[in-house]
C-alpha cells in the first residue's frame, strides 16, 4: 500500500497547542454496543493500520468502549507518544471528571491525552451544571491529564453557559458537518470566541445522502483532483479550518483518504459547495435531540 509523503496540514488551538487537521475515528464503524471487556482484534488492527499510514491524531470516547483497542493499537505501533495527537470523550461518567479521565487514561495505557472533550451537553439541564462540570475539565487540564479541553455537539447556547465562569473558551467544539449541515450561526460564533471546529460525519454528503445537489459538482472536482468524491469532502473541510474527523476499516480507504493532503479546493469551489449544500438539510447523528435547530 503506497504511503503519502504528503504531511497533513495542522491547526494552532486558542490555547496554543497544535491539532492535526485529520483524525482517524474510533466510533461509528468501531462502536461496541455489549459487553466491552471482549477486545475487538479488527479495531485494533485498523488502528494499527491508520497509524502506519500516516494518521497520527486518533479520536476515541469512552462511550466507544474502544479505548481499550487503541490503547493496544497505539503500544503495539512502535510510533512515540509525542508524534500522536489522542483524544477522548466524558460522557457516561460526566458526574466525576476526574475519575473518569483516569479510568481512559487507564484503558489507554497513557498518561495524557491530547485532547478532552464533554462529548455532548444533553447531561445538563441548568447553566449550573454545564460550568461544574468545566470547572472539572479545567481541573483536568491544571493536573496535565489532558493538553487541550473542549467540548463537542454544543451549541451557542451551551457554549455561553460555560464561558460566563470559564478561565477561557473550549478550544475545540466537536460537531457533525458536512454540506447538509453547515450550522453557519454555530461556526460564526466559534469564530469571534477563538474556538475551533471540528468536524465528524464529514463524507456524509457521498457517503449517506446520496442523492443530492452537490454530487455533480463533487464528481467534477473528484476528475480535476484526480482523486475521489470522498477526499473531495474531507478537503472541502480542512480548507475551512476545520479539524476533520473520519475513520474506514478497508485500508484501501483510508490510503485513498490521506490524497485530501495533496491538493486543495479554491475559495470560489469552497463556496460553490456551500451554496449547492445549502439547500439540503440532512442529520446523520443526534436527530432527536437538535431538532429545530438544526440550521443555526
Ligand atoms: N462527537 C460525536 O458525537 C461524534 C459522532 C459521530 C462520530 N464521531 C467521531 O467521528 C468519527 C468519524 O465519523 P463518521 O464515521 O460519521 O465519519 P465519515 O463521514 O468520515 O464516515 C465514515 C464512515 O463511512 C464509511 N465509508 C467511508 N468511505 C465510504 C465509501 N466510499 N462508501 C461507503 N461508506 C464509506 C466508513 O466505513 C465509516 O463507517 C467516528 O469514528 C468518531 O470517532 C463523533
Ligand atoms: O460520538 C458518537 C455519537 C454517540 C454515540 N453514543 C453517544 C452517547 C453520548 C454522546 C455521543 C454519542
Amino acid at each position: 500500500m503506497a504511503h503519502i509523503n504528503t504531511p497533513i496540514p495542522s491547526l494552532k488551538l486558542n490555547d496554543g497547542n497544535s491539532i492535526p487537521m485529520l483524525g482517524y475515528g474510533t466510533g461509528t464503524a468501531w462502536y461496541k454496543t455489549g459487553d466491552e471487556s471482549s477486545i475487538d482484534q479488527a479495531c485494533v488492527d485498523s488502528v494499527k493500520t491508520a497509524i502506519k499510514l500516516g494518521y497520527y491524531h486518533l479520536d476515541g470516547a469512552e462511550v466507544y468502549k474502544t479505548e481499550t483497542e487503541l490503547g493496544v493499537a497505539i503500544k503495539q505501533s512502535g510510533v512515540t507518544r509525542e508524534k500522536l495527537y489522542v483524544t477522548t470523550k466524558v460522557i457516561t461518567n460526566i458526574a466525576d471528571i476526574p475519575n473518569a479521565i483516569k479510568t481512559s487514561l487507564k484503558k489507554l495505557q497513557l498518561d495524557y491525552v491530547d485532547l478532552y472533550l464533554i462529548h455532548a451537553p444533553f447531561f445538563a439541564n441548568t447553566d449550573e451544571e454545564h460550568q461544574k462540570a468545566w470547572a472539572e475539565m479545567e481541573q483536568v487540564q491544571a493536573a496535565g491529564l489532558a493538553k487541550s479541553i473542549g467540548v463537542s455537539n454544543y451549541l451557542p447556547e451551551h457554549l455561553s453557559a460555560i464561558m460566563k465562569t470559564a478561565r477561557a473558551p473550549p478550544a475545540i467544539n466537536q460537531i457533525e458537518f458536512h454540506p447538509y449541515l453547515q450550522h453557519p450561526q454555530l461556526l460564526e460564533f466559534h469564530k469571534k470566541h477563538g474556538i475551533a471546529t471540528s468536524a465528524y460525519g464529514p463524507l456524509t454528503a457521498v457517503t449517506k445522502a446520496k442523492p443530492g445537489p452537490v454530487d455533480d459538482y463533487m464528481a467534477a472536482l473528484a476528475k480535476k483532483y484526480g482523486v475521489s468524491e470522498g477526499e473531495v469532502a474531507l478537503r472541502w473541510c480542512i480548507d475551512q479550518d476545520i479539524v476533520t474527523i473520519t475513520t474506514s476499516g478497508k485500508e484501501q480507504r483510508m490510503s485513498d483518504y490521506l490524497r485530501c493532503a495533496t491538493f486543495k479546493l479554491t475559495p470560489k469551489e469552497i463556496s460553490e459547495i456551500l451554496k449547492l449544500g445549502e439547500g439540503r438539510h440532512f442529520r446523520g447523528f443526534w436527530n432527536h435531540k437538535f431538532a429545530d435547530d438544526d440550521r443555526r
